[in-house]
Formats: C-alpha cells, structure tokens, sequence
C-alpha cells in the first residue's frame, strides 16, 4: 500500500480520496480553504460536495502543505483549473525530483495556451507528471458506481504504477501515452457541454443534442489531431465518452450551467447558481484561441464564445449553426469521381 495525497478537497478532490482509502492507501487530503478543512475535520464528511458521504478513517486532512507533499509515493492535483499554477508554485519546495503527480483537473490557462499538466510541468519541471481523465463524476464516484477512466504518462512505468494505485473493482483505469490528446478531450468537452445545456434550456429535443455533441466530438477532434492527440483518444473514455456523460448527466456543472443560459440566465447569474466550478466557461476563450491558431474550424466554440462573453442570444446562435454555408460531413472523405 502506497502514501497517497491529494492537493484539492472539492468534490473530486474528496471522491478520490475515499477511492484512494478504500484502496487501502494511506491518504492525505489537503485543501488551501481554511473552512474547507475544518468542515472536512470536524465532520468528516463534505457537507456541500457530497453530503452524506463519510471519509474513511484512513484519510488525514490538513491545510499543512508539507506534510500533504512530503514523503509521498504519489500526488495528485484536484484543485480546479484556475489554482492550479498558482498552487504547483506554493508546494514546489516540498516536492522531490521524479515525484509522480498526477493531475486530474480539466481546462486550458486562458493566457499561455498551456494544458493543466503543462503548466505543472513548467512550475515543477523534475516532477514526473500525468494525467487521469474519463467520464467519472464525483457523486457517482464516491458512492462507489462503477466508472472507467485512463490514465495518461509519458512512460509505461508511471502509467502502470499509477494504474496500480486507483484501480478496484468499481473504478478501471486504462492506461495511455497520450497525455495531450487525453487533456485536450477533458477540457474542449466541457465547453461543448455548455452548448448541449443551452439546447436543453432552449427546449430542442433528442435530435437538436445529438446533433451537437456529434458535432463536437469532431470540432474536438480536429483541434487535438492538429495538436498533435490522437484520434482514437478522442473516440475513447476521456474524449466521446467524457462527452457523453458531461452532455447528458444531471451531475455535470457545465451542462446545468448552460442549460441556465438557455433559459436566460447570464454567464455569471448561472455561475453563482451552479456555485461550483463550472470549467467550461475559463477553458471556451482559450479553445476559441487554439482554433485561431491551429488554423481549425470550430464553429459551436465560435458561438459559445458570443453567448457567454458577447451577450449573444442562446437561439441565434443555434441557427447561424444551422444556416452556415453548406459542407461536407468529414472533408478528408472524397467520391471517386
Ligand atoms: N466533480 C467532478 O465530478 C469532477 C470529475 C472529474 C474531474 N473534475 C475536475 O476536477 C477539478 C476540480 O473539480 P471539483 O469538482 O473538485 O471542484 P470544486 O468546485 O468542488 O472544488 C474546487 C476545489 O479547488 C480548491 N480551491 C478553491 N479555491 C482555491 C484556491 N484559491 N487555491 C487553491 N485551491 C483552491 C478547493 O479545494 C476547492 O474545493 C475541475 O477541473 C473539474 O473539471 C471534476
Ligand atoms: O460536472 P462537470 O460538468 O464539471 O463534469 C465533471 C467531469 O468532468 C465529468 O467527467
């Protein structure tokens, strides 16, 4: 059994952590909120992120940095994506050469383009850093409901190590060396998740939302490919398939802000409504960026973007998706003639 701490005690922050525990590991969950660790201490339970579910006793919480960052076999980093650079930079003093951390945060840093582990990578540059990611939402997690996600690392060895840690019989953990086309499918999904609330707050049906995440998967795609992910990421657990579930479970946080915003809300009112994080909405500008830069098409990106920070209207949006010039399904598919 291994040392185990989790930087990050939100809602997937603490639903690995009683994985972890019930593991058997011995795990150390730590917070840099104050009132988050004494509700975690006193209660032993997240009272807002997941009522009713009890830590095991295996599990140490603290807002002591060092003791969540020395001596450990693995670290992962559950802050979300905005407090990640700033938290790899308070704990860099703790953190030994070749320390496995692995992120499990999903987003892109608006101003440097940078995925989570990147950003990781440039703060920390001798940790050895991966990714784990799939369609895995904490409520479910923490109550023990099978799920199923990869794990991506620049070695084998890590990612078999890694594997080896998170793995049980209600949580399989595949392994990958695609750690880009990995992180690219958890952050780009979310924002496709904002536009499949949007459709459910606008009151379109069945049709109208398959459209959209089909369609998003091959935006997400395309951008990833061109990043250089590969495309059988992106028709796996931690691209379609994190789609899927963000796009249509009552748990994801973008879907249920978007669906906010079809029915009118502002970006911010459906923030403060969804109270936590809601990753989409930090990661659509750089994606729309990525897009410039890549020389990719991503029109539902394009229209997100005016609906969140442009204060365009949710349905005309949906139908200048609709009346764009006319195309081709996939443009590398040619008739014979
Ligand atoms: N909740 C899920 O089901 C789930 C599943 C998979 C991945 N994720 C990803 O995990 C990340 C965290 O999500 P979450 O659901 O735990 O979010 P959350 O809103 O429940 O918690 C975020 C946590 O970040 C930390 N934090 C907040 N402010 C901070 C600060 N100033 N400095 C340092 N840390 C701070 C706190 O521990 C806080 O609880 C996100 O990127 C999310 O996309 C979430
Ligand atoms: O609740 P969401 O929308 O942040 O999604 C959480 C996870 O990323 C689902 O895999």
């Amino acid at each position: 059994m291994y040392k185990v701490s989790l930087l990050g005690a939100g809602s997937w922050g603490t639903a690995l952590a009683i994985l972890l525990a019930n593991n058997g590991h011995e795990v150390t969950l730590w917070s840099a909120l104050q009132d988050e660790v004494k509700m975690l201490t006193e209660n032993r339970e997240h009272m807002e992120r997941l009522p009713g579910i009890k830590l095991p006793d295996n599990i140490l919480v603290t807002a002591d940095a060092e003791k969540a960052c020395c001596d450990m076999d693995l670290i992962v980093f559950s802050v979300a994506s905005p407090y990640v650079r700033q938290t790899a930079r308070n704990v860099k003093k703790y953190i030994k050469d070749g320390q496995i951390i692995v992120n499990v945060a999903k987003g892109i840093e608006d101003n440097t383009l940078l995925t989570l582990t990147e950003i990781i990578k440039e703060e920390i540059p001798l940790a050895n850093i991966a990714v784990l990611s799939g369609p895995s939402h904490a409520e479910e997690v923490s109550k023990r409901i099978p799920t199923t996600v990869v794990i991506g690392a620049e070695t084998q060895k890590t990612a078999y190590f890694a594997q080896d840690i998170f793995m049980s019989e209600v949580f399989r953990v595949y392994t990958s060396p695609d750690m880009i086309g990995i992180e690219l499918g958890g952050s780009l999904k979310n924002v496709i998740a904002l536009a499949a609330g949007i459709v459910d707050g606008l009151d379109y049906g069945d049709n109208t939302k398959a459209a959209l995440m089909t369609r998003g998967i091959a935006e997400m795609s395309r951008l990833g490919v061109a990043m250089g992910g590969k495309m059988e990421t992106f028709a796996g657990l931690s691209g379609v398939g994190d789609l899927i579930v963000t796009c249509t479970s009552k748990h994801s946080r973008n879907r249920n802000a978007g669906y906010l915003i079809g029915k009118g809300y502002t970006m911010q009112e459906a923030m403060d409504e969804v109270k936590q994080v809601v990753e989409g909405v930090y990661s659509a500008k750089a994606a729309l960026a990525l897009a410039r830069k890549y020389n990719i098409t991503m029109p539902i990106v394009e229209q997100i973007n005016l609906v969140l920070f442009e204060n365009k209207s949710a349905k005309t949006a949906v139908y200048e998706l609709l009346l764009r010039d006319k195309s081709r399904e996939y443009s590398a598919l040619e008739w014979k003639e």
